[in-house]
């Protein structure tokens, strides 16, 4: 039997665009209201995906969501045809509006948090998709997200799909972005590493005081009940909240971990010395824990430059390829440490850089755009094969974009009754040609 760990990519949504909806994300609120560009930004992701899967590794993409979403604005009050919900909410309420816009389904990373079945009770991969309650925009995810996940992974002998944890802050929960899986190889029982940003039921532990923690202890607990894990292959670990103030509004932005690897920064969590001595033992073997420190690269220069929310892939036993944006490579600092960490002799041999400045400008990095699923090749095969990116699904999708996606876009035209349209019309068809089904509200009456 074969064993792979599936990078399933998001799609960039027609509606991708730049509205500083993310307190406490940095380049989310520095690039507020500037115009985006939704057709660089699809094109950027799908280079990045048909890249990876040129590499030789199996590469999936995740189908955006339908935005403006016309529903929350309805149970929100507002009313008469689509165009009139339209046009009240961008005049009385803008900032809903615009939230009500934001194409962030694209940021897969968040998606979902994903259990592979060599560690799951019932020998099942489990799935439940992220709340998401911090935002706002980002909370409208969660229902759309399962169903799309449904009918990608639809095999019920292979796949258990959970709901998402209550939508409360108490249950905060952000997905894969503060999860990692480490194992000697893909197939093996691995150890589970949950990441959270605050107890939310014990005030008297330490928490950020200026950023919120959108991920609570509870929420990851919670998680690992449901997906059958058990004390033997799961750690908790708690973020720095001091970096949390920093702008690490997720541990992906400081932290990045494959098989037996894990890359930090020397800031990134508090009581790591315990949590690490844990996975060694639980995964039975020494893990790599290569160690940034300050003196080399400050938690402000790797949140600008996304040194962590680079991609560790694994291109053949012990050869790992750090994926990383271009953003590393324009920094000296970053891509000096860059260029004597792949000659330390760790797995890490090779640095590739790629350009997703699109999304980077909404603080979105190589990681946040994959959810990575690790599976054998008979839960692959069951995976719907219209999700995988081929040859010719890389170039259907291009021309998809090529056909639907504006070349820009600014806050103002989201109000265009027109985008409403197009976006919809954009997705029916990609329905067609990832084979999904009625996934969206439109097409469900
Ligand atoms: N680190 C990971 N895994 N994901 C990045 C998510 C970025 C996203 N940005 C936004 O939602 C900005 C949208 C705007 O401002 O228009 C967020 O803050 O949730």
């Amino acid at each position: 039997m074969q064993h792979f760990e599936v990078n399933f990519d998001g799609l960039v949504g027609p509606t991708h665009n730049y509205a500083g909806l993310s307190f406490g994300n940095v380049a989310s609120l520095n690039n507020a209201k500037s115009s985006s560009s939704p057709k660089s930004a699809a094109k950027q992701g799908l280079r990045k995906m048909k890249a990876l899967k040129d590499m030789g590794l199996v590469q999936g993409v995740l189908a955006p969501q339908e935005r403006p979403d016309i529903y929350a604005l309805r149970r929100l009050g507002f009313h008469g045809s689509d165009k009139e919900v339209l046009a009240a909410a961008a005049k009385e309420a803008p900032a809903i509006f615009r939230a009500c816009c934001s194409a962030s389904s694209m940021w897969t990373a968040n998606a979902a948090t994903v259990s592979p079945s060599a560690d799951t009770m019932n020998g099942k991969i489990h799935f439940t998709p992220a709340n998401l309650t911090n935002k706002f925009h980002r909370s409208l995810e969660p229902d759309t997200t399962g169903r799309i996940l449904r009918a990608m992974f639809a095999n019920s002998r292979y796949f258990e799909h959970h709901r998402h944890l209550p939508d409360n802050e108490h249950f905060g929960d952000e997905g894969a972005a503060n999860h990692t899986r480490f194992c000697c190889d893909y197939g093996f029982a691995g150890v589970e590493l949950f990441v959270y940003g605050r107890h939310a039921f014990d005030d008297s532990r330490p928490a950020p005081k200026k950023f919120p923690a959108r991920q609570t202890y509870e929420a990851c607990a919670a998680v690992a009940r449901l997906h059958g894990l058990s004390d033997d292959n799961v750690v908790f670990l708690q973020q720095n909240p001091d970096v949390i103030d920093k702008g690490v509004f997720h541990n992906d932005v400081i932290a990045v971990g494959n098989q037996d690897v894990l890359f930090y920064h020397e800031e990134a969590f508090i009581g790591q010395e315990e949590a690490f001595r844990a996975l060694e033992e639980k995964l039975g073997q020494s893990m790599h824990f290569i160690e940034v420190p300050s003196a080399l690269v400050s938690v402000e220069d790797a949140v600008k430059t996304y040194l962590f929310n680079t991609q560790l892939v694994t291109l053949k036993p012990g050869h790992m390829v750090i994926i990383a944006p271009t953003e590393c490579q324009e920094s000296d600092v970053v891509s000096r440490y860059l260029e004597n960490l792949v000659t330390q002799g760790t797995p890490i041999k090779e640095v590739r850089y790629f350009d997703v400045k699109q999304s980077m400008r909404n603080g979105g990095g190589p990681a946040c755009l994959r959810l990575r699923v690790a599976m054998n090749d008979q839960e692959l095969a069951a995976v719907n094969p219209h999700c995988i990116l081929t040859d010719s699904l890389f170039a259907r999708l291009n021309q998809w974009v090529d056909k639907h996606y504006r070349d820009e876009l600014s806050s103002d035209d989201l109000a265009d009754p027109a985008l409403l349209d197009e976006s919809r019309m954009a997705l029916d068809e990609l329905t067609q040609i990832m084979h999904l089904g009625s996934v969206y509200p439109f097409q469900r009456g």
